[in-house]
């Protein structure tokens, strides 16, 4: 019988990774099951997301459908949007790119140094029934949520944000100061969050500057998440903790974060990278590498 194999990239951003496939010609839809396999870093490729790149419904340059490591599928994905945004604008020899995603339409384009893409992720959404939160909250700049004893909680009144998906900010003097491992997946699955919810811990430590760790929805702690990087920093200008031009510096590096005050459009700044090609064997669901990445690539033009 013969195998079926498909081929696929692999790419980070700032190392929240994925498996990206282009099914603009020929589609691919994967169960949830075999998308977690395929993410599990024991039994599968490894990844944070898996990315699928298809031909746009309206007309632009691409859709991008996005899974979380657990097999669900989510409306948005700022590191993938910033990787997407590179592959596009390099193969039409472009720089500026429409992607769209569940969450709307978001416009990539080129930033000043290689490899690194600004994307235009759109305006934050701050309504209690927008992030969503089971329940009505006037100000969701800090909402009735603790966890831990009740006279001494150890993490409490996050700010609540959604930028096509749900994020918890808490303030914090330490990002590494929490269990985040214990914590993490208490806060996501809160049942003040219908649809779950990904937890940042956020430090603001100058002017400016913050520190984030942040246990992603449907995948757990993650080297960088762009979407929380956007949450925080509009959260933090929001509540006049920070002018509206932030740098969110995570574990796998830092994204500058701009509110714009003209539209209040979120425009987030960062690396990508692509790792390798590889290909899988659907009938054995077993991959293999088949080429190089960036690292490679670069390190052939410096010889
Ligand atoms: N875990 C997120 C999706 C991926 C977000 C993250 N990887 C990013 O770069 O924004 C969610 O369930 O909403």
């Amino acid at each position: 019988m013969a195998s079926e194999t498909r081929p696929f990239l692999k790419m980070n951003g700032l190392g929240n990774d994925f498996v990206v496939w282009d099914a603009r010609v020929d589609p691919l839809r994967l169960s949830p099951e075999v998308v977690a396999r395929l993410g599990d870093r024991e039994t599968g490729i490894g990844f944070d997301q898996m990315i699928t790149v298809e031909r746009s419904s309206f007309g632009v340059d691409a859709f991008m459908r996005i899974h979380n490591q657990n097999g669900g599928e989510v409306s948005a994905c700022g590191n993938a949007t910033r990787c997407i945004g590179r592959l596009l604008m390099e193969e039409a020899g472009k720089d500026l790119v429409t992607i769209e995603t569940a969450a709307g339409l978001l416009h990539a384009f080129d930033a000043e140094g290689p490899r690194t893409v600004t994307v235009d992720m759109g305006k934050p959404r701050f309504e209690w029934d927008q992030i969503p939160l089971a329940e009505e909250f006037a100000d969701t700049r800090a909402i009735e949520l603790q966890i831990g004893p009740i006279d001494d909680p150890v993490l409490h009144t996050p700010a609540a944000v959604s930028m096509g998906n749900p994020h918890a900010i808490f303030w914090v003097d330490d990002v590494e100061g929490y269990e985040l491992e214990r914590f993490g997946p208490l806060l996501e699955q809160h049942p003040i969050f219908p649809e779950g919810a990904n937890i940042s811990l956020a430090h603001i430590f100058d002017e400016d500057q913050i520190r984030v760790k942040v246990w992603e929805r449907g995948v757990g702690l993650t080297l960088a998440c762009g979407t929380a990087a956007c949450a925080v920093g509009v959260a933090a200008a929001r509540d006049g903790k920070t002018g509206r031009k932030t740098t969110i510096h995570l574990p796998g590096g830092p994204i500058g974060i701009e509110w714009r005050e003209s539209d209040e459009h979120v425009l987030m700044t960062g690396l990508t990278e692509v790792e390798f090609e590889g290909e899988v064997d659907f009938e054995t669901l077993t991959w293999r590498k088949t080429g190089a990445g960036d690292a490679s690539t670069e390190a052939e033009a410096a010889s």
